[in-house]
């Protein structure tokens, strides 16, 4: 039996054995989750309190002629052994193929057509999640909704490299735009031919996955307190269009006649605007609207923030002075699984070295990253852990930095990796990191070392070479050897990394590039050399380096080398940039995390203190600069 996930003949089968058994009356425990495959199908089904993962890989087995063995169900971080008491109504469920048959070039056909949609039972756009902050947007389905009914359908949006749609209401006036999670750049459903991966493995960045960028999105929303940074309301969505786009791989990747299709997506107020940043004087931006959505980008590390991604919208001016608003969009690209280098347009703004306000700083006192986790964790349950130390970790950082007294500006450059001689740097940020970890790689060995007792090394010689092979020397530490200390903790293995080790063994089995975003083998952390040897690898190609001399107001880092050559369908493995992973968070293990944030923390202050001298330095120079021009 030839595992099929995609055949639309199976799939109406799948929506048929799903619906039966339930069709009755609703019951206590009774759930509705979607199971996407990692081709981008998305599957309604109601789960009952007696349900398993095993009983639900059966009725998918029956359904879609997958053996139940060969694939694996997944909820973020979580691989669904048996128990599904963890999964919340309306959770999106991924289910994969087992890593040795999984290919992506298989064919990728959605459960299509008006009778297949029908027998699924939610309605054409569904809001996951039930915060209060989804209200504006429940308010703007029930518009479009209308809209589809008087026959005003979507149109698909040109700009971008993914599946972007704008729905509109009966007047035929956008209010959404909407993005399927299967229609990102190379999940397999792209329309604009970046096509190559499955769902769930290392995307346009190799810290943020495939598929995985809608929740960002609604994370950043939900995370804009107070609609502080102007982000514009945010949900994911099931939603069900014709305009959606299906490749069929058997095609060549060639997009299917259209049917009605079932997606995951985010859903994001349009906001009507003028122009974008990388089309506008940066000069009249407003001070406030830069801290503002600069504090969030550095809460959110955003790896993609460039002009595009910040609308601009003139305002009724007074006396002719024409004033501006700011809308930051697209945080597809935020929270990222690791540390890596961010991408802050604002960083040389002179509004960036402007020192904060006081509301300014209420708000970022105010800032619970704690807080701010446990509510990620309970309106978007498939957020990864990885992803939240990162905004713990970050939004640490900036409540440290502002009480130091630095600005936007020189947060944003600490956070931000340098090239010197042709190579990546750690930045500021990831060398504390590195020594923190080194701290606590430090005490652990101390500590081994008082348990086991002098009596267990015979000889002084057996002591050192541990400790040599051990105890990474402060010099790597400060250069741009890409060390990892995953392997300190005894044999305490963190969960968090158990998804990425199957990512790591299917990469590594297809000989793909020696390192990526989530962290290389043990064998690597153990031989350096190794590292910096692929390292080295990453200067030819398109590695992130080259897009690194693209940093000027304007230009789009990440995609510009991909959109100049927007016909045919590219190989992801070939396109893909390549980025060094200096720190990994999710490697330490849960006991060790509060003591890594307390060494951070500890830390913290040498790092600002230099770099507030360098600042100065810089600033004096400018000055004497100045001075003997005149
Ligand atoms: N909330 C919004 N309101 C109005 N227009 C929007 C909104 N969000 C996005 N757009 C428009 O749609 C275009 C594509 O959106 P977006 O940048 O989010 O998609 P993308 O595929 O992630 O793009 P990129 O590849 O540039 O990162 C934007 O350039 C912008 O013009």
């Amino acid at each position: 039996m030839s595992p099929n996930l995609d055949s639309p003949v199976q799939t109406q089968m799948a929506v048929a054995v799903f619906n039966s058994p339930l069709s009755g009356g609703k019951l206590a425990g009774r759930r509705r989750v979607f199971v996407q495959t990692e081709t981008g199908c998305v599957l309604g089904m109601e789960l009952d309190r007696s349900d398993n993962a095993h009983t639900v890989k059966r009725r998918l087995q029956l359904a879609l002629n997958v053996p139940t063995e060969e694939s694996s169900l997944t909820f973020g971080d979580m691989v669904l052994k048996n128990d599904l008491s963890s999964i919340r109504n309306d959770s999106p469920l991924l289910l994969t193929r087992s890593l040795l048959h999984r290919s992506s070039s298989t064919p990728c056909l959605s459960p299509t057509g008006r009778e297949v949609q029908q027998r699924d039972q939610s309605g054409p756009i569904e809001v996951l999640g039930h915060s209060k902050c989804f209200t504006r947007t429940k308010q703007l389905v029930k518009e479009i909704v209308k809209g589809m009914k008087n026959g005003v359908d979507p149109i698909s949006v040109h700009g971008g490299l993914g599946g972007a749609y704008y729905f509109r209401n009966s007047k035929g006036d956008s209010v959404a735009i909407v993005k399927p999670t299967d229609e990102e750049p190379f999940a397999p459903n792209n329309p604009k031919g970046f096509v190559g991966k499955a769902l769930g493995q290392p995307g346009l960045k190799r810290s943020v996955r495939v598929g995985e960028t809608g929740f960002r999105e609604v994370a950043a929303y939900l995370l804009d307190y107070d609609h502080f940074a102007n982000v514009p309301p945010t949900a994911l969505v099931k939603i069900t269009h014709s305009i959606f786009n299906v490749n069929n791989g058997v095609n060549g990747n060639k997009p299917c006649n259209k049917k009605l299709v079932g997606k995951i997506a985010s859903f994001q107020q349009f906001i009507q605007h003028d122009f974008d940043a990388s089309d506008y004087g940066t000069s009249s931006f407003p001070v406030s609207a830069v801290h503002r959505i600069g504090i969030l980008d550095i809460r959110i590390f955003n790896t993609d923030r460039h002009g595009g991604n910040l609308l601009v919208r003139k305002l009724d001016g007074v006396g002719g002075f024409r004033q501006v608003e700011l809308i930051p969009i697209d945080h597809g690209l935020c929270l990222p699984e690791s540390l890596e280098d961010p991408y802050f347009e604002w960083i040389h703004w002179p509004q960036a070295s402007i020192p904060f306000t006081e509301d300014e700083l209420e708000y970022i006192e105010n800032l619970d990253p704690i807080k701010d986790s446990k509510m990620l964790r309970s309106e978007l349950p498939m957020i990864r852990e990885a992803c939240l130390r990162v905004l713990v970790l970050c939004t640490i950082f900036l409540k440290e930095a502002v009480a130091f007294g630095l600005c936007l500006a020189e947060i944003g450059e600490m956070m931000s990796r340098e090239f010197r001689g042709g190579e990546e740097e750690p930045s500021e940020l990831e060398v504390v990191c590195i020594e923190a970890k080194k701290l606590i790689a430090e005490r652990e060995v101390l500590s081994h070392r008082t348990e086991a007792g002098d009596e267990e090394f015979q000889f002084d010689i057996d002591r050192e070479e541990l400790e040599f092979e051990l105890i990474p020397k402060s010099h790597d530490l400060l250069t741009k050897s890409p060390c990892h200390f995953g392997f300190f903790g005894g044999s305490g293995r963190c969960p968090l990394s158990k998804l990425e080790e199957s990512i790591e063994e299917e990469e590594d089995s297809r000989g793909e590039e020696v390192e990526n975003g989530f962290g290389g083998p043990p064998l690597r952390e153990k031989f350096p050399n190794v590292l910096k040897l692929s390292m080295s690898f990453k200067d030819t190609g398109l590695g992130e380096k080259n897009q690194k001399h693209l940093k000027f107001p304007g230009a789009k880092p990440e995609h510009s080398y991909l959109a100049s050559s927007s016909s045919g369908y590219r190989s992801a493995n070939e396109q893909l940039p390549t980025s060094a992973c200096f720190v990994k968070l999710a490697d330490v293990d849960e006991e060790d995390w509060s003591l890594f944030l307390e060494k951070f923390q500890e830390l913290l202050y040498s790092a600002f203190a230099k770099r507030k001298s360098l600042t100065l330095g810089q600033r004096q120079r400018q000055r004497l600069g100045t001075s003997c021009q005149f």
